[in-house]
């Protein structure tokens, strides 16, 4: 079983944001398009909208309608990031990490987390490494992780900081963490903005797993989580309405 270790236990994911109808997973990957009434409807997703700012509710605001109910608001994504950066700058104060985004989805979350990191570790760096294995419409892993790496810096001898946006099956990240390890990262510590415990089916025990929100097993969009690539730019995370088709 995975060590998923709760980054600060005095700050945990707060329940009253999260639904209660966890159960129902996704049948189908393909969805048909729901009118704009029943997006109209949609009390959380305009609170959500509400939380946020005027220029954000701009940009996602006909993306709402593909949002079935939210599962962590703005707010909450925020004061996590915030706490988990302090603590995060604390622990590696001396370590001079190097803080790596697994693109895309993991882009938003990073910035905020190393903007967060305050006071800044002497040395902190930052670098990119793209993984890929949701492809298309695809609501399941195909399996396949393609890592691309994007930066220059390497992670030989490195305190490397891998930041992702959600832990699903966990394929994606035991090809990271393994791929880091024998290039030489002295050690690598993994911090996650979601978890999906439910769906692991790769073994994560040796990992150093941080988690800002556990989710249940639902397909989940917003805050870099995509469905076939649409929806990264809602500022909140939502569960994607069965039936949608964005074609
Ligand atoms: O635990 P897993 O089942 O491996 O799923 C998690 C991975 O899936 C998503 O990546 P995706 O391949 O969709 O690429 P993206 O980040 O560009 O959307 C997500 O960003 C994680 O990296
Ligand atoms: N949403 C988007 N991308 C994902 C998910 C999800 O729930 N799980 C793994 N990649």
């Amino acid at each position: 079983m995975a060590t998923v270790r709760a980054f600060q236990r005095s700050c945990p994911a707060p329940p009253s944001r999260l639904s209660s109808r966890f159960s129902r997973p996704l049948r189908s990957s393909r969805f048909s398009r729901p009118s704009f009434a029943s997006a109209a409807s949609s009390a959380e997703a305009s609170k959500a909208s509400s939380d946020s700012s005027s220029s954000t509710m701009a940009l996602a605001a006909s993306e709402h309608q593909f949002v079935e109910k939210v599962l962590v608001n703005a707010e909450d994504i925020q004061a996590r990031t915030a706490e988990m950066g302090k603590q995060l700058a604390a622990e590696f104060a001396d370590a001079k990490p190097l803080v790596v985004c697994v693109l895309r989805g993991a882009a938003p979350f990073h910035t905020d987390l190393t903007r967060a990191m305050q006071p800044a570790p002497v040395g902190i760096e930052v670098d990119y490494i793209r993984a890929s294995s949701y492809h298309g419409a695809a609501t399941t892993t195909s399996g396949d992780v393609q890592l691309t790496t994007a930066g220059a810096a390497d992670v030989k001898g490195r305190t490397v900081i891998l930041v992702e946006d959600i832990c699903d099956t966990g394929t994606t990240l035991r090809k990271l963490v393994d791929y880091c390890r024998a290039a030489g990262a002295n050690s690598v510590t993994v911090v996650s903005l979601l978890n999906k415990q439910a769906r692991r089916v790769v073994d994560l025990s040796d990992v150093d797993l941080r988690i800002a929100f556990e989710i249940p097993d639902e397909f989940v969009i917003g805050f870099g989580l995509d469905f076939d690539e649409r929806f990264r730019t809602l500022p909140y995370v939502g569960v994607l309405r069965p039936g949608t088709d964005i074609n």
